[in-house]
């Protein structure tokens, strides 16, 4: 396979980097300050907008002055361990004649104010150059901050860009015509790293249809657009075009495509192709979502739009779309996609994620909500899910039951501590949780709800359960779970997920 040129021309020297002029000479001017003993400021705060060269930076910068690089992400939950081995590590290591460590924490905009505070310790300590990336540098948490210089990074020009795509062409040898290079860099909005992507998948789709491809690009498509780019003709590339801009995962897609297939070609054996294109399609997905290697999603995808494009002939003229029955349970797509997206926009707000982001953390969420009750209760919680999202989410009226009661004891926790948990999205004021609710009995925790037969003996000794283990609560985790959110509180911060579900 070819590598992607984002990292194929990814600059190795700082002269390479494209006008970052002023922050290129901030950092090296600190870097120089760590090879000759140890700087005011121990971190460095690279601040701007994606694909704007911060990585890039840290990664020539360490090739230049011979450090060999850490990189740790910030939303990683074992990150605080990991910057305290290397800090230790360091220089035992060097000892041996080994590369100084630089340790690179990106995402930086996503610690949490718990997490920050373990970091400025560790920025105190240091005795290896540590350098922040942020996109957001206001949310970085103010305690680090402060700790940092802070390297501001302006966003690339259309000329910068086109610039750069040019030296690509070159080293490519190939051609590129100037209006395609200059509509590619006026796409981008500033992102180098979205431009450089754009310009291979057009050179590979042939120049004479960038045109296309790139208009495809940018209007939002719906379901039966993409079905028709698929089932519409033979063509290959034309059948990949069918997820840009598709708000819909892998998965979902894959049903449709399903569904449709049927009524779609006329002879068996062509019905048999496309039904094993799809097949192998969700051999990729199952290895995407049991290994967390989505850089399989792109296979899948192959399989399930080219694939199936390809495999015989299919009727001509209009062709009517149906939706899968797996969702037709939900009566109608319309409000199928108005849970869907309400619970994006939830995790979005929630988990402060781009859209793309809360998308593959929706679906890492139906796994959790299929298999694991008690934590998908706490998930729902947290994300103040209504009744159809859970339903939605759990893809089946009885889950959704049980999980619904394990909520209701959740909330009663929660009230007891003070705490109220309210999503609020546009356009769609937060579910109220009413005062009676609160106060029933789960019902999933009873027997009762799995259908079997309760003496008045079990019930009882059941409620005793239930009370001594709400008294330890309220004596031993109440007051942590009052601390931390005390803390949240005064960092201006929500609890996180991770801190609910650790509760
Ligand atoms: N100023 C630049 N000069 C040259 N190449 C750049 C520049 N900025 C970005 N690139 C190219 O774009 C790609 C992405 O850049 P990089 O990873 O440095 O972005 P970033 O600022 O760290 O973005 P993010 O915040 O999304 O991580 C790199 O492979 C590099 O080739």
């Amino acid at each position: 396979m070819d590598i992607p040129w984002v990292e194929k021309y990814r600059p190795k020297r700082l002269r390479e980097i494209v006008n970052q002029r002023q922050a290129l000479e901030k950092v090296e001017a600190w870097i120089k300050q760590w090879v000759h003993g140890t700087p005011k400021k121990k971190a460095l705060l690279l601040a701007g907008p994606p694909g704007s060269g911060k990585t890039t930076t840290v990664y020539a910068l360490a090739n230049e002055y011979k450090f060999e690089v850490i990189e740790l992400n910030a939303s990683d939950e074992r990150t605080f361990e990991k910057i305290r081995r290397y800090l230790d590590a360091a220089y035992t290591m060097d000892i041996f004649g080994r590369r100084r460590k630089l340790i690179f924490l990106d995402e930086a905009d996503n610690i949490e104010p718990s997490g920050a505070h373990e970091i400025a310790k560790l920025i105190d300590r240091a005795r290896n150059p540590i350098i922040m990336a942020a996109n957001k540098y206001w949310e970085v948490p103010a305690e680090i901050r402060n700790k940092a210089e802070v390297v501001e990074y302006k966003r690339l020009t259309q000329r910068d860009i086109m610039q750069a795509l040019f030296r690509i062409i070159k080293a490519e040898g190939i051609f590129v015509p100037k209006e395609i290079v200059a509509e590619i860099a006026k796409r981008a909005s500033g992102d180098l790293r979205a431009a450089i992507n754009d310009l291979q998948t057009v050179v590979a789709g042939g120049i004479e249809d960038a045109r296309e491809v790139l208009a495809y690009r940018d209007v939002e498509k719906t379901i039966f657009q993409a079905l028709g780019l698929i089932f519409g003709s033979d063509n290959a590339k034309r059948a990949k075009m069918a997820t840009w801009n598709l708000d819909m995962t892998p998965d979902e897609l894959l049903l449709w495509v399903d569904e449709n297939i049927p009524y779609i070609y006329y002879k068996p054996e062509d019905i048999a192709e496309a039904y094993n294109a799809i097949s192998r399609a969700d051999i990729y997905l199952g290895r995407a979502k049991r290994s967390g290697n989505y850089g399989l999603w792109k296979y899948a995808i192959d399989m399930m739009t080219a694939g199936v494009a390809v495999s015989g002939v299919k009727k001509k003229g209009f062709l009517k779309f149906y939706p899968p029955k797996t969702l037709r349970m939900l009566k109608d797509t319309k409000e199928e996609r108005g849970i869907r997206d309400s619970i994006i926009k939830k995790i979005m707000k929630q988990m402060h994620m781009s859209k793309l982001e809360a998308i593959e953390t929706m679906q890492i969420f139906k796994t959790i909500f299929e298999n694991n009750l008690d934590v998908a209760a706490h998930i729902a919680v947290f994300l103040d899910l209504g009744d159809k999202e859970i339903e939605f989410l759990a893809g089946d009226k009885e889950k959704a039951t049980k999980i619904k009661g394990k909520t209701l004891s959740i909330h009663r926790k929660l009230k007891k501590a003070g705490i109220e948990i309210k999503v609020e999205i546009e356009g769609e004021p937060s579910k109220e949780i009413e005062e009676e609710e609160i106060g029933e009995e789960p019902e999933e925790e009873t027997a009762e709800a799995e259908g079997e037969e309760v003496s008045e003996e079990e019930k009882e000794s059941k409620e005793i359960e239930k009370e001594i283990e709400e008294a330890e609560w309220e004596k031993e985790e109440k007051p942590k779970k009052e601390e931390k959110i005390d803390k949240a509180k005064k960092k201006g911060k929500q609890a996180t997920l991770f801190d609910f579900l650790k509760k």
